[in-house]
């Protein structure tokens, strides 16, 4: 140690409490609604006291946090994800002068009512994980919320309609052209509103999900053709802008999930002619990693 002393500042900082789970049940009569969520929340404040000199005067503990997050759910409910944590970073900055930002973030679990002889029932779920939904709502003070939306863990794959062809041919290529192969992937994506005012943040939701799928899956008798999971990605991200006009921006990650053909030339004792099972063997890792964003481009002015 050279003993010297350091100049620095605080460039960033945020606190507060991650994972705050609760369970809102509303009866009506007979037919009870359930939403549990897990809500982090992140206060920043308009000094750095606390951290440079222990000064704990100015801190909304995050126990505090924590509990504003069920005094909230229980005086106004949950409708969506995302409404409650506008509500949570309204009450944040009116609350405390001294907080200059928010941030809070919520993952919904994906109950769904069972079904018995295909009809509904009033009081028991189903936890139906197809993929997890969540948001994330910055407001800083002065400023109008800004929502983000996603999805993650959608775990999707087709087994024909999906080639890759003529890419890079050079002395580190093993892969050789596929005309028909597996596609695979779980899709994360992430999506910008323009605005928070009068959107349907449900069907917004639902909108960009059946727009990834459809993309993917194609028609269901016939299917899509996917030259590349950038492709299929770009053009998912595509049919979600034009299917939800309050969203000006997406982002999607999609790994490639490789399932690889066992090679059944190994076992040549043996005979398979006339076997019409195919075998693959599931690949977590490594994976193939595609990400993109795109945007609206801001309209041409005349
Ligand atoms: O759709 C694909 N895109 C790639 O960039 C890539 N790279 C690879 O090895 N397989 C694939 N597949």
């Amino acid at each position: 140690m050279s003993g010297e002393i350091v100049q620095t500042e605080i460039i960033d900082s945020g606190y507060g409490k991650k994972f705050v789970k609760l369970l809102q049940l509303r009866r009506e009569g007979k037919i009870h609604y359930v939403k549990e969520v897990e809500v982090n929340t992140e206060l920043t404040l308009n000094n750095h006291r606390d951290y440079l000199f222990g000064d704990n005067s100015d801190i909304v503990a995050t126990d505090s946090q924590k509990n504003t997050v069920y005094i909230l759910a229980r005086q106004y409910g949950i409708q969506s994800i995302e409404q409650f944590a506008i509500l949570l970073c309204n009450h944040f900055l009116n609350k405390y002068q001294h907080v200059v930002a928010t941030k809070v973030y919520i993952e919904e679990a994906p109950w769904k009512r069972i079904e018995i002889d295909g009809q509904e029932h009033v009081h028991a779920y189903l936890l139906s994980k197809t993929c997890t939904r969540f948001c994330e709502i910055k407001q800083k003070r002065n400023e109008i919320p800004h929502a983000i939306s996603g999805l993650k863990d959608l775990r999707v794959m087709k087994t024909t309609m999906s080639a890759f062809k003529t890419f890079v041919n050079d002395e580190y290529r093993t892969l050789p052209d596929v005309d028909d192969r597996l596609f695979c992937t779980v899709v994360e994506a992430r999506w910008w509103y323009s605005t928070v005012q009068n959107v349907d943040f449900d069907k917004a939701w639902e909108g960009v999900k059946t727009s990834i799928l459809k993309v993917f899956a194609g028609a269901p008798d016939t299917g899509i053709f996917s030259p590349s999971v950038q492709n299929t990605l770009y053009l998912a991200e595509k049919e979600a802008l034009a299917n939800i006009p309050h969203i000006d921006k997406i982002e999607m990650t999609l790994p490639n999930v490789h399932y690889f053909s066992v090679d059944f030339n190994r076992f040549p004792k043996l005979e398979f002619s006339g076997c019409q099972n195919e075998i693959y063997m599931p690949t977590d890792k490594p994976s193939g990693n595609i990400r993109a964003a795109i945007q609206r481009k801001p309209s041409a002015k005349l």
